[in-house]
């Protein structure tokens, strides 16, 4: 059976996109992880499925490239947005997920359409999205034992770099521990020590590892090893993670650019609603046809 994708991305975080709003689509774990492969299939960071909902103009389906199955993502929540946008002709659209519901609008930003080419970027546009309330307490992250998650203790294996010490944890659907650095760690940094934390004993259902740098009150540069996906160039909820967790800690404000390998997201937690929202790039780089 063939299957037609779109292949987009958020600031770099790369999708394998289906639309599966008339015809299922169930991929096994093997399948999934075949289809994320960068040597032997279309390579990405996540595979994503849109389909059919009750309660949503459609349900957001989310694969690490690990295969496992996963909450949310925040940049693929643009890119499905932006679909949706397109397809419906809507000015707001509501996307449902493991990990709560959310909305999509257009938004500004230095958006380019492209040449419309088989290969490069062929439309950029922006979108913000509504990504709900972060979650907070110890439970929601999870954690394995009670504790203040402004700052959580954490023993990474030999490493007692201080660097290391009370990172901040959130959940925004999945969960984040994030750290705060006085520079941006370089890849070996992120590599070794992100694999080292993703299945900590301290994260029963594993964590995605921020590494932030606060440069402004509302400036922070930021790296990812994501659970089931490793080192990626932009990770949405991460960016909300971070920007959560520095203003939990007084070293940013309630809004910040959240710049990442990829790009720049624009995240603000407002007061009033304690939403989170984020603003950032969507590409669509081609299309293909899975053979599964
Ligand atoms: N690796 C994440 C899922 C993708 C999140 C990220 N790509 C984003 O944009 O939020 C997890 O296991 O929770």
């Amino acid at each position: 059976m063939t299957r037609p994708f779109v292949k987009m991305n958020g600031a770099g975080n790369d999708f394998v996109v289906v639309n599966a709003l008339e015809t299922p689509f169930a991929p096994t774990a093997d399948q999934a992880r075949a289809i994320a492969d960068r040597s032997t299939g279309e390579g990405c960071d996540q595979l994503i499925a849109l389909e059919p909902s009750q309660t949503a103009d459609a349900f957001m389906r989310v694969w690490n490239a690990d295969g496992g199955v996963v909450e949310t993502c925040g940049n693929a929540l643009r890119c499905v947005g932006w679909m949706l946008l397109q397809s419906s002709g809507k000015d707001q659209v509501t996307i449902d997920t493991l990990g709560g519901p959310t909305t999509a609008w257009r938004a500004e930003g230095p958006g380019r359409v492209g040449s419309g080419g088989p290969e490069g970027p062929t439309t950029t546009a922006h979108v913000k999205v509504d990504m709900g309330a972060p979650r907070l307490h110890w439970t929601q992250i999870p954690l394995d034992e009670a504790m203040d998650t402004r700052g959580i203790e954490l023993q990474v294996g030999p490493i007692d770099d201080p660097v290391l010490h009370t990172p901040g944890a959130v959940s925004m659907g999945n969960p984040h521990v994030v750290f705060f650095m006085d520079h941006a760690p370089n890849d070996a940094f992120v590599r070794g020590t992100g694999s080292l934390i993703e299945h900590h004993p301290r994260f029963p259902q594993g964590v995605n590892v921020g590494f932030a740098h606060v440069m402004a009150p509302d400036h922070i540069r930021l790296r990812v090893w994501e659970r089931g996906a490793g080192l990626t160039r932009a990770c949405g909820t991460g960016a909300c993670a971070a920007l959560v967790a520095a203003a939990r800690r007084g070293l940013t404000g309630r809004a910040a650019t959240v710049e990442v390998d990829g790009g720049e997201l624009r995240i603000e937690w407002d007061e009033a609603t304690d939403h989170v929202f984020m603003t950032g790039p969507v590409e669509v780089e081609r299309t293909g046809t899975l053979a599964l």
